[in-house]
């Protein structure tokens, strides 16, 4: 593995190595020992953890790892399109690309850079015009800061003059105990769409989520920040957005995606 950044600056530790499939990945260290580990394929975080070294990212057992198949586990990025909403393979293709590190990002007046940090790029090929005829150069920044906060910044650029529109969405599968012991506050009230029942309208009427049972929704209009509680491990995840409104009214979905099966 080669190295860039440094502890000496307190930004932690980047390292750019390849994984035992031979894929290009990135591995983020903060100085108290907490790590998140990127991979090209897909621009997907693949391990997010603690300094205490516990896992907060789940993957599938089955998961395959070898392009093009998606990675089941980790933060899959959908895009161009979310789901089946669209004419596009479901999720879009992002997910199925190998992305490049990209070594000369433009700048992020939001984001502080005194976090270990890595900005991957995708950009439009060919072979993607044929099945969605628009030019974008996909930026994403992954940060872990000193605290262990993962962050992830998206930045979609049209890279000529025709417009186009496009839907995203981090698939985030987070480790939990026992279904049974987790709790999601933040989505009271809201409606959603059910995709066990064709993806019927209804509204949330509890005070938390708890479930019992499958549950594969689409909630609309989502509040900024949402708390999953996991009650055996005694953690909460506190999942927060900015600047990612639903797409529109009319074809309104996504923001806050809630998928939890045996698969
Ligand atoms: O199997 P994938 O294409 O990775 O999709 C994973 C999941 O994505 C969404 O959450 C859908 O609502 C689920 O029904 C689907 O199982």
């Amino acid at each position: 593995m080669n190295q860039h950044g440094g502890e000496s600056d307190g930004r932690g530790v980047v390292e750019v190595g390849k994984d035992k499939n031979g894929i290009e990945q990135v591995i983020l260290r903060n100085n108290r020992g907490a790590s998140a580990r990127v991979s090209l394929h897909g621009g997907q975080v693949l391990s997010w953890k603690t300094e205490r070294g516990e896992e907060l990212l789940f993957t599938s057992s089955k998961a395959i790892f070898n392009p093009p198949k998606a990675v089941r586990g980790g933060i899959p990025i959908c895009f161009p399109q979310f789901g089946n909403r669209g004419s596009l393979e479901q999720h879009g293709f992002a997910r199925n690309k190998m992305w490049i590190i990209d070594h000369n990002p433009p700048p992020l007046f939001n984001d502080s850079n005194a976090k270990a940090h890595i900005d991957l790029l995708l950009k439009s090929s060919e072979d993607d015009h044929k099945i969605w005829p628009h030019s974008f150069e996909f930026r994403l920044r992954v940060s872990l800061a000193a605290e262990g906060y993962l962050s992830i910044i998206s930045r979609v650029r049209n890279v000529n003059s025709k417009p186009f529109s496009f839907s995203f969405a981090y698939h985030t599968y987070l480790s939990i105990s026992d279904i049974s012991e987790v709790r999601v506050e933040g989505l009271e009230t809201l409606d959603y769409l059910d995709n066990l029942y064709q993806k019927e309208r209804f509204t949330e009427q509890g005070d938390a989520l708890t479930f019992e049972s499958e549950v594969d929704r689409v909630y609309l209009d989502s509040c900024n920040t949402v708390a999953v509680l996991d009650h055996e491990r005694k953690r909460t995840f506190v999942i927060r957005k900015e600047g990612l409104p639903d797409v529109g009214k009319t074809s309104s979905y996504t923001t806050t995606h809630f998928f939890f099966g045996g698969k």
